[in-house]
């Protein structure tokens, strides 16, 4: 089956092709909407949304992966910084203390000529060490935090200020790779050429 990851995000190629799947790339240009303010609820819909733009831009038999992640922190969603102040700003509020990553995922497959789609999210808690104001300046210098929701990556320098994390680290990265597998798994949804 022809696979379609609906996302720009390097981050999510590469999980992808650390379980071998075979896939393409298609960037959907959708905006963004969120009307849903529970922030579970909130991800799927927007990974909802990158998926259904590319699904519906093709006719044949595909199935396409749409993610989308934010952190939460005290009721407060954050995406990626504007630019440099917000990317301070979201890490002053981070450091030292806990926040969630939420990323959410959306699977369209057309069958039969008609489209059928599933979505699941996952949480997870990351405790982050404090951080003086140098350190956040010397960081966000790096450029690292400016293309991540919650202006840092975990799977980069800003694990220099990881304390601990509850819950599917591959999650934070941007993909819940082993749930998404297990989704394919259980719904009988064979991913691989030869299966
Ligand atoms: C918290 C965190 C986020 N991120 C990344 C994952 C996502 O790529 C990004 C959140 O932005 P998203 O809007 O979820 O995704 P994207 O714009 O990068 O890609 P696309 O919409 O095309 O799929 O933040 C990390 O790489 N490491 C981290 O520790």
């Amino acid at each position: 089956m022809r696979i379609i990851l609906a996302s720009a995000s390097p981050r999510r190629k590469e999980l992808l092709e650390q379980i071998n799947m075979k896939f393409e790339i298609m960037v959907s240009n959708v905006d963004e909407v969120i009307t849903q303010s529970e922030p579970s609820k909130a991800v799927q819909e927007l990974a909802c949304q990158k998926a259904e733009d590319v699904a519906k831009s093709l006719e044949e038999k595909v199935l396409v992966i749409g993610a989308d992640t934010i952190v939460v922190h005290q009721g407060v969603i954050m995406g990626k910084p504007r630019d440099k102040e917000d990317a301070f700003e979201m890490l002053n509020q981070l450091q030292g203390k806990s926040h969630t990553v939420y990323t959410g995922v959306s699977v369209w497959e057309n069958k039969k000529g008609s489209w059928e789609h599933f979505e699941f999210f996952e949480g997870t808690e990351v405790s982050f060490y404090p951080m003086k104001n140098q350190e956040i300046e010397y960081y966000i210098q790096t450029n690292e935090p400016m293309d991540k929701a919650g202006a840092y990556g975990i799977q980069g320098a800003g694990a220099a200020y990881i304390k601990k994390i509850e819950g599917d680290y591959n999650a934070v990265v941007g993909l819940p790779i082993g749930r998404l597998y297990q989704e394919f798994i259980n719904r009988g949804i064979a991913i691989f050429e030869d299966s």
